[in-house]
């Protein structure tokens, strides 16, 4: 089974106006609400490209309900565990500009995260795949993070993790299946600038000398680099179109490998529907459809450039 965690779920209230003023009344040109949360996003992508999937983490109040709703429309199955507290809405503003101003999120109590490990100790078995994704929710620390990467490991299940850097790091040790830090989070890592490809390459090996099996650097509108823990290093391109929203690129690139990982275990064809998957999102309102990551496909190249 695949399973998804988020931690802090949102819903996104995804703004378009041309500009923004700051310090007066903006009103904007459209509005929608989309169920969000990097694992949720995850869900939805891989419920579209054909995977059954299981959402999980915490959820509560009147946004808990809406989230919950979108995710069973989607047909993704919500195993989530219920607070007695609001989940946060994220304001993304789509302008001349992309601007997000995320909230913090309820404190999440101790009972309930015990809830949430309980329920993953007796549902996984081996060959499960687990992607956790997004920050820490209040009251969590990476300890949590790190234990639920420690369970996967005991139970031989692929653990998939796409967080910040100290959640990311902690982890590493555990031997995640797969990472994937944008340019900005590999350079927080080793407080370093990464800007070129070599240094992207030098800098993600690293990472897997620390434990992580596979890595993928997304590079935005400049693609990704794929470190498999066979030694390849390949590259992926971008292809051509207007991004709406690039909320969730990051996320569906990562959903998407995975879904074509597991029917097909290739990493070249894996990287391609990442990458098509990002790009697709990039170019949409909320998550990516099928038609549209399908049609993309085609015009993304992966070219080895390691190993
Ligand atoms: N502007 C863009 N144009 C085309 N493709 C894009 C664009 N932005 C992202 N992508 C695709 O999506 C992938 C992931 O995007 P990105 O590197 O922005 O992830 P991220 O920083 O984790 O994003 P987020 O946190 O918003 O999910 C990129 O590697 C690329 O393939
Ligand atoms: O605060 P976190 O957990 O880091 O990120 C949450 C978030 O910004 O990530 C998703 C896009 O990747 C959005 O749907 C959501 O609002």
């Amino acid at each position: 089974m695949l399973y998804t965690i988020t931690f802090n779920p949102a819903v996104d209230l995804v703004m378009n106006t041309d500009v923004i003023h700051l310090g007066e009344l903006n009103r904007v040109k459209r509005d929608e609400y989309v169920a969000g949360g990097k694992g949720i996003n995850m869900s939805v992508l891989l419920k579209r490209l054909g995977h059954h999937n299981i959402a999980t983490g915490f959820l509560g109040g009147f946004s808990g309900d809406f989230i919950q709703k979108s995710l069973k429309e989607e047909g993704v199955q919500p195993e989530f565990v219920d607070i007695d507290a609001i989940t946060r809405i994220n304001v993304k503003i789509k302008a001349d500009q992309e601007t997000e101003i995320n909230a913090n999120g309820p404190v999440i109590q101790e009972k309930d995260i015990q809830k949430l490990f309980n329920y993953f100790n007796e549902v996984l078995v081996k060959g499960d795949t687990v992607l956790l994704a997004g920050n820490a929710a209040p009251g969590m620390t990476s300890d949590h993070y790190v234990k639920v990467a420690e369970l996967c490991a005991s139970k031989q299940v692929d653990f998939v993790l796409d967080s910040n850097k100290d959640l990311l790091t902690a982890c590493l040790v555990h031997k995640p299946f797969l990472i994937k830090p944008n340019a900005q989070e590999l350079s927080e890592i080793f407080n370093v600038k990464v800007d070129s490809i070599e240094e992207v390459i030098h800098y993600g090996k690293m990472l897997q000398e620390k434990g992580a099996r596979n890595v993928i650097v997304s590079l935005g509108g400049d693609g990704a680099v794929l470190l498999t823990e066979t030694g390849e290093v390949y590259q992926s391109s971008v292809p051509k179109g207007e991004v709406i929203n690039s909320v969730g690129a990051g996320d569906s690139m990562v959903a998407g490998f995975i879904a074509k990982y597991i029917e097909s275990g290739q990493y070249e064809d894996s990287l391609k529907q990442g990458a098509a998957s990002g790009s697709a999102t990039a170019f949409s309102v909320g998550i990516a459809t099928k038609e549209l990551i399908d049609q993309l496909i085609k015009e993304i190249e992966i070219k080895r450039i390691g190993g």
